[in-house]
C-alpha cells in the first residue's frame, strides 16, 4: 500500500448534527490540526502500546506542530477496553489539567478507538477526538460514527457512549504491517456493509478472493470508500440508534453480532471481532432461511464469500447454552424478547422480533460444528 505515487486522499462526510470527515490516502495525518481546529493547546494521544512506531510518530508530529502532547499507551486490542483503563487515562489526563478546549487523539485498531473515543465522550462530559485508525477495521467500522464504550464482565461494549470525532484519519500505509488475520477480520466488516446495502462490495470480493483477502489487493481503496459510505449513510440520520430515518435505521450496521459478540465473550475474546461476526451472519443468514425471508442460494453467497476470505463459519455446538445466555445482555434486547437483524433479501435489513427458541435453535444447528 506504501510504494509508488498515491492518489489523491478520498475524503466521505458523515453528515448530522455536527459534520466530519473521514479522509483516505496517504500521509493523511498532515491533516490533524486542520482536524483540531483553532483553540486547542493540549493533546492527548492515546495509542495502542504494542504500536509504539505509530503512537510516538503522531506525538511527535503534533508536538512539532506547536501543541503540548500527552501520550497514553494503552494495552494491546481488547484488553484496552476495561473501567480500569479509561480510569487511568482520565488519571492523566487530570494530571495534566486537561480542558474543554483540549482534544483527544486515538492512533491503533477498533479497540483503541472506542476506549480513547469513551474516554474522550466522558472526560468534562465531552472533549473533542480525532481517530487515526490503523486497522482495516477501524478504518471502516469502529473509527466512524461516534460509538464507544468498554466491556464489562457481563459483556461486551456494555458501558458507552455515542460522541462523534471530529474527524477520522485512514492512512492506508498503516496496513502494510496489519498482520493477515487482522486484515481479514476487517473484511468481515466490510462484506456486512455488502449483504446490508452495497451489494457491489460482494461482487468485488467474489470477482477476486485471494485480492480481497490481502491489503495490496486491487480493489482495497473502492473497497474501504464503499464501506466507510455504507456506514456515513446510516449514522448521519440515525446516530443515537433509535431507528431515525426510516428502514431499520443504525440497528442494520449490527447485523451478525448479536451471536458474534456472544462467541467473543464465551471465547474470552480470544475469537477476533472480524471471525465471530462472520459466523454470527451466517447465522442470521440460517435465521431468516428458517423463517421463510431469504433463499437457499443467499445464505450459500455467505458461506461461500467468507470462507473464499478464509473466515469461519462455524462454531461449536456444545456452546448454544451459554451463548443463549450471552445474547440475552445484547443492546438490541428488549426484556425477554430477543431481537436479530436479519435480511429480507439482499440489501434489505429488518428486525426479526422474538424468534422461537425452535427457530434459533434450528438457525444454530445449521452454524455448528
Ligand atoms: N465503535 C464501533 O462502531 C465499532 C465497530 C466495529 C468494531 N468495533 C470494535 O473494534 C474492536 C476490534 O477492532 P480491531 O479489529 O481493529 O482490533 P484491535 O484494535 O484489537 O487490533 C487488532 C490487533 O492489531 C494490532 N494492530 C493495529 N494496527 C496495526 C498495524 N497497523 N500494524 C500491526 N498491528 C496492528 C493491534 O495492536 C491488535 O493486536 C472490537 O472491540 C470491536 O468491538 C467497534
Ligand atoms: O456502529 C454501529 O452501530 C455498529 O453496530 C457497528 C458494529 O460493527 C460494531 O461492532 C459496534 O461496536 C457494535 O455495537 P454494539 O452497540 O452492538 O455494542
Ligand atoms: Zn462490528
Amino acid at each position: 500500500m506504501s510504494g509508488g505515487a498515491h492518489a489523491a486522499a478520498a475524503r466521505i462526510t458523515v453528515g448530522g448534527p455536527a459534520p466530519y470527515d473521514v479522509l483516505v490516502g496517504h500521509a493523511v495525518t498532515r491533516e490533524l490540526a486542520d482536524l483540531l481546529g483553532p483553540g486547542v493547546a493540549q493533546v492527548g494521544v492515546i495509542a495502542s502500546q504494542s504500536l509504539n512506531d505509530f503512537g510516538a510518530g503522531v506525538a511527535e508530529k503534533l508536538t512539532e506542530a506547536g501543541y503540548a502532547v500527552r501520550l497514553m499507551e494503552v494495552p494491546d486490542g481488547e484488553e484496552a477496553k476495561t473501567a480500569g483503563v479509561a480510569a487511568a487515562c482520565w488519571e492523566a489526563l487530570g494530571e495534566a489539567n486537561f480542558t474543554r478546549s483540549d482534544a483527544i487523539v486515538s492512533v491503533g485498531g477498533g479497540a483503541t478507538t472506542d476506549l480513547a473515543g469513551f474516554v474522550a465522550a466522558t472526560w468534562l462530559r465531552g472533549v473533542k477526538v480525532v481517530h487515526v485508525p490503523t486497522t482495516l477495521l477501524a478504518m471502516v467500522d469502529a473509527a466512524v460514527g461516534g460509538k464507544t464504550g468498554i466491556n464489562t464482565a457481563a459483556g461486551k461494549n456494555l458501558v458507552g457512549s455515542f460522541h462523534p470525532p471530529a474527524g477520522v484519519l485512514c492512512g492506508l500505509a498503516a496496513l502494510d504491517t496489519l498482520p493477515g488475520p487482522e486484515w481479514i477480520s476487517g473484511m468481515a466488516e466490510v462484506v456486512k456493509a455488502g449483504f446490508i446495502a452495497d451489494p457491489t462490495i460482494l461482487d468485488l470480493v467474489e470477482s477476486d478472493p485471494a485480492g480481497a483477502a490481502v491489503a495490496s489487493g486491487p480493489h482495497t481503496r473502492e473497497l474501504i470508500t464503499r464501506a466507510i459510505q455504507v456506514k456515513a449513510d446510516v449514522v448521519a440520520v440515525d446516530l443515537k440508534e433509535t431507528g431515525a430515518g426510516g428502514s431499520i435505521g443504525r440497528e442494520m450496521l449490527n447485523y451478525g453480532h448479536t451471536l458474534g459478540h456472544a462467541i467473543e465473550k464465551v471465547e474470552d475474546y480470544h475469537w477476533r471481532h472480524g471471525e465471530a461476526i462472520a459466523v454470527g451472519m451466517v447465522f442470521v443468514a440460517e435465521l431468516a432461511h428458517v423463517q421463510g425471508r431469504i433463499s437457499a442460494d443467499l445464505v450459500a453467497r455467505h458461506r461461500s464469500v467468507f470462507s473464499a476470505l478464509g473466515l469461519p463459519t462455524q462454531y461449536r455446538a456444545d456452546r448454544w447454552d451459554v451463548l443463549q445466555a450471552a445474547m440475552r445482555v445484547d443492546k438490541k434486547a428488549r426484556g425477554d424478547r430477543l431481537r436479530f437483524v436479519v435480511l429480507d433479501d439482499l440489501g434489505v435489513p429488518v428486525i426479526a422480533e422474538s424468534p422461537t427458541p425452535e427457530e434459533l435453535t434450528e438457525a444454530f444447528r445449521r452454524v455448528s460444528a
